[in-house]
């Protein structure tokens, strides 16, 4: 392991994840993607169903193998088969979307909270004696908004919103510098999401955290994040300011993701198909690769052969957003009216 000098908090540079597919196969769902994190800042990562961002969150934490590239946490390189130091694991938190996840049923609330800081420990690597920890967890339900004796009850007593906040104070027991909030509020109903939302900037604000901000709905990313990386099946598509990428998505599928007009996937119905022909065979191997095209191409209205034929590289496009698209010009040139609005 080696550290840089005057690092970003967390920073992933080329990675690439492989998962098994049939017996001997790999199929890459994250491919040569990188970002940095600043201190107290947020990124956000948006993309539809299966584009890759827990993947790359899971990459970051350890619970998805490196198969290239690097991550780094203050310029320190990370073991790439996923062990990590308890340092790192109390500096960065995970908050999936379903609170369920991480709190036991039979379990107290107080105890599932305290869980964390008994097993990693104080920053001087110590564990606080009981009345410390009782105190530390009454403090932290109260940061999230609920009432005292909520740790003395069950998960089961507290609605789905409630319930999130007690994952979010599970995750901050140990004062994180980085909190990956994975679809937080995807489950939840609007009001709540916007009252979860709410608390997230202000223990932001409170706290000085960082936050990895995952979700499908680029509204809500924009709502949290100042920068913004657009992932589509493992690739970047476009990356920038929040405030670029939403009022003038230089990438097709950026722009597709902003009208959320229901694209048809030639893609995945080709995938469907050639799955459906492996199981007749009953032969399992890994769909064709990406190669060395943009993988939007099969749904972009402005596709052309070289869309085909170049992977696109990163690049500055006429909106100011870093982008992988090769009409990209046009694809800004072309915007219309309520998408530039
Ligand atoms: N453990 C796994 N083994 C094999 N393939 C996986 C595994 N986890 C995810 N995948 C595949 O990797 C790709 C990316 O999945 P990932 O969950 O990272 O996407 P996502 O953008 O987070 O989607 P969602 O919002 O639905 O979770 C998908 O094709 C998915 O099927």
């Amino acid at each position: 392991m080696r550290a840089t000098g005057a690092a970003p908090l967390v920073e992933l540079d080329g990675v690439s994840v492989d998962y098994r597919w049939g017996r001997r196969g790999t199929r890459r769902a994250v491919d040569d993607v990188g970002f940095r994190v600043e201190a107290g800042a947020t990124l956000g990562l948006v993309g539809e169903s299966g584009s890759g961002k827990s993947t790359l969150a899971k990459a970051l934490v350890g619970l998805a193998p490196v198969a290239a590239g690097e991550v780094r946490l203050d310029g320190v390189v990370q073991d790439p088969a996923g062990r990590r130091d308890r340092g790192f694991l109390r500096d960065v938190q995970y908050v999936f979307q379903d609170p369920n996840s991480s709190l036991n049923p039979t379990r107290t609330v107080g105890w599932s909270v305290a869980e964390p800081l008994l097993a990693l420990g104080d920053r001087d690597g110590r564990r606080p004696g009981a009345d410390g920890v009782r105190a530390r967890v009454a403090d932290i339900l109260a940061r999230v908004g609920l009432p005292a004796d909520a740790a003395t009850r069950y998960p089961a007593q507290f609605s789905g919103g409630q319930r999130q906040r007690i994952a979010i104070a599970r995750a901050l027991v140990v004062a994180p510098r980085l909190v990956v909030c994975d679809e937080v509020v995807s489950a939840l109903d609007l009001s709540v999401q916007a009252q979860v939302l709410n608390l997230l900037t202000e223990l932001q604000r409170d706290l000085g955290l960082a936050y990895l901000f995952i979700s499908h709905d680029l509204g809500v990313v924009e709502h949290m994040a100042s920068q913004v990386l657009v992932l589509y099946r493992g690739r970047v598509m476009e990356s920038g300011a929040a405030v670029a990428v939403q009022g003038a998505p230089a990438h097709p599928y950026t722009q597709a993701l902003l009208a959320a007009a229901p694209v048809a996937d030639p893609d995945r119905q080709r995938a469907r198909r050639e799955a459906r022909a492996a199981r007749a065979a009953a032969v399992r191997s890994a769909p064709a690769p990406l190669g060395e095209s943009c993988p939007f191409t099969h749904r972009c209205l402005l596709a052309t052969d070289v869309c085909h034929e170049q992977r696109p590289a990163l690049r500055t496009s006429p909106s100011g957003t870093q982008v992988t698209c090769h009409r990209t010009e046009d694809a800004v040139a072309t915007l219309p009216p309520a998408v530039v609005a």
